[in-house]
């Protein structure tokens, strides 16, 4: 897969001005401090960071919005701020706080209006309408107002709309902000669909469970800097948050000895009793394989969970050590 996006030292300040009594004091906000990372083609990427992190600023310089202080960008073959006309033909982009939709007219009327705008041929408009429509569910909303519609109606008409040009890339801004678990299904299904014929999706969002169940490569940042570029399950290695097994114990191993208990620490991971349970966290590379061999082998046990820490947990810990 070669790169789809290559973006190298960007930095964004913003000046603010600060009042504090009759002084007017300016101050540098610093979004992006040295930004570089690439997204594949055919990447699903989730771009995650806690509030004021820089993602919208990033996104807004992806898009062409806004211009960097520092830095290039490239997405496939553009820079987003120069010829910005011809850029925005060839992406797809969906803020999820804001509509690119015409608020008083009906939703079919801006497709109409976009086809012309993106210049998309007849035929293939048609058919793609047509797989937008069937897909998203829009049959019955399509004569509506944009105004008039709910939350989950309009964010699925506005993902239709970001498509209307078959763009090989999407941009997304919190696009299930507010939804429901099933409009949040509808919208999380099509952008697998999507992602799956091959569109590489760019993808900010607070959800973490959109970003478990969509992304197959996260980027964290804190402070206008990137702190992590991989896999989902890579994540807890930067944290100390342990693997908990929990294994309960027969009725008559209620009580168990301290040496027990210590024989076991041998072979990592700390052990203590709750109730009629042996906790074992794991911190560092044990094999739950062999903790729970040796388990096993030393008491009756009745049930065996491992319990590994949810995503929430693990982000959480991220943000406070950062
Ligand atoms: N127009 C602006 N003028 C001044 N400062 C700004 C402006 N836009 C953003 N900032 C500041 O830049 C930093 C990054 O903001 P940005 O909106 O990119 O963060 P974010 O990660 O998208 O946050 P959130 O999750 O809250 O949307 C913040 O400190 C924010 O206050």
């Amino acid at each position: 897969m070669d790169d789809f996006i290559e973006v190298k030292e960007l930095q964004k300040n913003y000046t603010v001005y600060e009042r504090t009594g009759l002084k007017r004091k300016k101050r540098i906000v610093r979004a992006l401090r040295n930004v570089d990372f690439t997204v594949k083609r055919g990447e699903f990427l989730g771009y995650i960071g806690p509030n004021g992190a820089g993602k919208s600023t990033t996104i807004k310089i992806l898009t062409g919005i806004m211009v960097p202080d520092h830095g290039t960008v490239r997405v496939d073959k553009w820079c987003p701020w120069k010829n910005r006309k011809e850029y925005v033909k060839n992406i797809g982009v969906v803020f999820g706080q804001k509509t690119q939709m015409w608020w008083d007219l009906p939703v079919k009327d801006t497709y109409t209006l976009l086809k012309a705008l993106y210049k998309v041929p007849d035929d293939k408009y048609r058919k793609h309408i047509k797989y937008l429509i069937e897909r998203l569910h829009l049959s019955e909303i399509l004569n509506q107002p944009v105004r008039q519609l709910s939350l989950g109606q309009r964010m699925r008409a506005e993902l239709a709309a970001a498509m209307i040009h078959d763009p090989d890339i999407l941009f997304l801004d919190e696009p299930t902000i507010g939804l429901d678990v099933v409009s949040k299904h509808r919208v999380q299904d099509f952008l697998m669909e999507l992602n799956r014929q091959g569109k590489t999706i760019f993808l900010t969002t607070h959800d973490l469970k959109d970003i478990e169940t969509l992304c197959n490569e996260i980027l964290i940042i804190n402070h206008g800097t990137l702190i992590y570029k991989g896999k989902v399950p890579g994540l807890k290695a930067l944290t100390d948050i342990p693997t908990v097994i929990r294994a309960t114990l027969k009725e008559s191993y209620k009580k168990v000895s301290s040496e027990s208990l210590r024989f076991l620490s041998e072979i990592g991971g700390t052990y203590h009793q709750e109730r009629d349970e042996i906790v074992v966290k794991l911190h560092n590379k044990e094999r739950p394989g062999e903790i729970a061999k040796r388990l096993f082998q030393k008491f009756e046990i009745e049930d065996f969970r491992v319990e590994e820490p949810d995503i929430e947990e693990i982000i959480k810990a991220i943000y406070r050590q950062n």
